[in-house]
């Protein structure tokens, strides 16, 4: 959970004393990585200042009003920073950067308020590229960010999008937990290091003491909070610890500068669900981040974050805000006659109190307002409609790209597919398939969870192996279906796989190497392995639901006076009938139609999925948030 207490934000150092200090140089922030971007914008213009700065024994200026100057070797590249005062204390809760006259260049890095946007211009990034017209100071709160810890596709979102965003002018940061399970997957962390002094947090029944590790990484603050309950083996999931997140923005120094109060909090999941709450009751009524906004980005509502009522003394919050996370389960729902149904709901407290709502595509922003895809929170989501979005997540085009990708065996583009059968000959040669390029492999990659309609996976493939096919399945979850994979794995030597784990480069092996990709998923709020199967010619054969429907067009080969149009097949409703129709019309056209086959591959290929389109959407939610009001009671 999030924790958090009211803390005034501490009055940061005179811009003199850090900024001129051999100490407080951003040492994670190389000055060759800050010198490969052209343009000055925003908070890495900043960066890049700091760092040439320092490099040419530059200093800072102070004028009477409080902004400075930062002055490198020449006084043409100086920088003003103008400080932003709390309207009422009066005292300094940030900076922006004034362009010196003749810098046209150099924009204002602050998060603006909706009152002076257009004042800001346009910025031209250094490939005559438009990048963004106003930047935000943006925190992501989030379980999981790749690649220090992924267990699925929050990790992706949460490891891609920021460094999208940060490419964009803005200054990002990312805060999530710092992982340490006892296994290889500590090294992980190994770049980051420990920033400013320990935080104090009053939760739990007492004060924990909280540390936080920094690496500054393609452009965004990477930030690891610290405290023993991170410590442990297991998963992200194993226990009921979450972020302390609140009190990064004002405490640590990152850079030389905090984020300050006028930050966007993007929070992700339940995980992160306290953060809306906190500010909510902890933090504004006191005159502190009222100038913030929160989004609430649900990757996945079937995860809510529900807890005894008990709980709740745990949490931090002042009593009087039991109403914002209370829940109280149906009758039918509840255990036995004694049971009062009393609980509490992390989730529909963010969704109470977040200042937008948005989830990773259009189709599930709609979904979840119904009482079939609402999980119990549907009237209140409908409640809040005019604040909810759908933003289709994007895909990492340098983790998935079949021309550079470093775990395939073979690399192929769009124009010369023939890597993509060295891949198949290669995947069924590591699993100990028959090697035949021609037979129609179909693969599954995924939690081996109830969402991803597993059982009618499992109810349809006997009659699938009765079809000259093969099949391999990755993925782990819920012990039932490992065992199936091994058992049926024994039982269809010459046609089935089940790899039983959790294996990154295995699953880029297998989005190359198919021919198919099988995603019967119950509800899918985006998936992004159909994304990614895309992108390698793999092609998806996918239950229409939420993002799979958005992103999955169904093929049709008489559209375009017979040329075809389409990048896979969707099928509903969900059942088991409709999945075996749909695969083999999927293995008759790859037998059969094989130029149709490389068309609907190609149309997949070109999709143009990348994180910036989406960044691009975010933006205009951005600049809808500042708009409104913040959530304030
Ligand atoms: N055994 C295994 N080995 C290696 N890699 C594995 C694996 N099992 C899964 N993965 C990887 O984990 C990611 C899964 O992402 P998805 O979006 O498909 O689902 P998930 O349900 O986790 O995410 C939730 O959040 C995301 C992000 O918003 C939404 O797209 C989605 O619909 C929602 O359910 C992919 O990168 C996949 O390759």
């Amino acid at each position: 959970m999030v924790m958090g207490t009211l803390r005034a934000p501490p009055p940061l150092h005179p811009c003199t004393s850090f900024l001129n200090s051999p100490e407080t140089t951003p040492k994670s922030c190389p000055a060759s990585f800050l010198r490969q971007r052209k343009t000055k914008i925003g908070y890495l213009a900043l960066r890049r200042s700091l760092a040439d700065g320092n490099k040419n024994k530059g200093g800072v200026r102070s004028s009477q009003d409080g902004s400075s100057t930062i002055q490198g070797g020449k006084k043409a590249e100086g920088f003003l920073l103008g400080a932003e005062r709390d309207a009422v204390s009066g005292s300094v809760v940030g900076f922006h950067l004034i362009s010196p006259p003749g810098d046209s260049d150099v924009i204002d890095s602050k998060d603006k308020l909706a009152t002076d946007r257009e004042e800001v211009a346009e910025v031209i990034g250094g490939e005559g590229k438009v990048l963004t017209r106003v930047t935000h100071s943006i925190v992501f709160v989030t379980a999981e960010a790749a690649p220090y810890s992924k267990t699925g596709g929050l990790g992706d979102v949460c490891g891609s999008l920021p460094i999208a965003l940060a490419a964009r002018g803005h200054r990002v940061m990312v805060v999530s937990p710092r992982y340490l399970h006892g296994g290889p997957s500590d090294k992980k962390f190994a770049g980051a290091s420990e920033v400013g002094s320990p935080t104090k947090i009053y939760c739990f029944g007492g004060e924990q003491e909280v540390g936080f590790f920094h690496e500054f990484r393609a452009g965004v603050d990477w930030v690891f909070v610290d405290h023993p309950s991170y410590h442990r083996p297991g998963n992200p999931y194993g226990d009921k610890f979450g972020a302390f997140a609140c009190e990064a923005p004002l405490v640590l120094p990152l850079g030389g500068f905090t984020y300050g109060e006028k930050c966007l909090f993007i929070v992700n999941d339940w995980h992160a669900g306290l953060v809306p709450v906190l500010l909510a009751a902890k933090y504004r009524p006191y005159g502190v981040y009222k100038d913030s906004r929160s989004i609430l980005v649900i990757h996945n509502l079937a995860h809510q974050g529900v807890e005894p009522a008990v709980t709740y003394n745990n949490l931090g919050l002042p009593l009087e805000w039991y109403g914002a996370v209370e829940w109280v389960f149906p009758t039918w729902a509840r255990t036995h006659a004694l049971d009062t149904g009393k609980a509490v709901n992390v989730l529909k407290g963010a969704i109470v109190t977040a200042d937008r709502i948005l989830t990773v595509s259009q189709g599930y922003a709609w979904e979840i307002t119904t009482a079939e895809g609402g999980n119990g929170l549907d009237e209140l989501l409908s409640s809040r409609k005019s604040v909810l979005n759908g933003i289709t997540n994007g895909v990492d085009a340098t983790e998935w790209n079949p021309s550079l990708d470093e775990h395939i065996p073979s690399n192929y583009t769009i124009h010369d597919l023939s890597g993509k059968v060295e891949c198949k000959i290669a995947l069924q040669k590591e699993l100990g398939l028959p090697i035949r390029p021609d037979c129609p492999l179909i693969g599954f990659i995924g939690r081996l969870d109830y969402q991803k309609g597993i059982d009618i996976i499992l109810s349809a493939t006997p009659e699938l192996m009765e079809e000259d096919v093969q099949f391999v399945m990755l993925g782990s979850g819920e012990r039932q279906y490992e065992d199936w994979m091994r058992v049926t794995e024994a039982h269809y030597r010459d046609k089935y796989r089940g790899w039983v784990g959790f294996d990154v480069p295995i699953s880029h092996r297998i989005t190359a190497g198919c021919d198919i990709l099988l995603m019967p998923s119950r509800f899918e709020p985006c998936g992004l392995n159909q994304l990614y199967a895309m992108r390698y010619g793999t092609v998806p054969v996918v239950h229409g639901t939420g993002g799979l429907r958005d992103t999955v067009e169904n093929f049709n080969p008489y559209a375009q006076e017979g040329l075809g149009e389409g990048t896979g097949w969707t099928f509903s409703p969900l059942s088991r009938e409709n999945l075996l129709a749909a695969l083999k019309i999927a293995i008759q056209t790859y037998r059969e139609h094989k130029s149709s086959w490389e068309g609907i591959m190609k149309r997949g290929m070109e999709k143009d999925c990348t994180w910036d389109k989406a960044a691009i959407k975010y933006e205009q939610v951005f600049e809808w948030a500042f708009i409104d009001p913040p959530y304030v009671i």
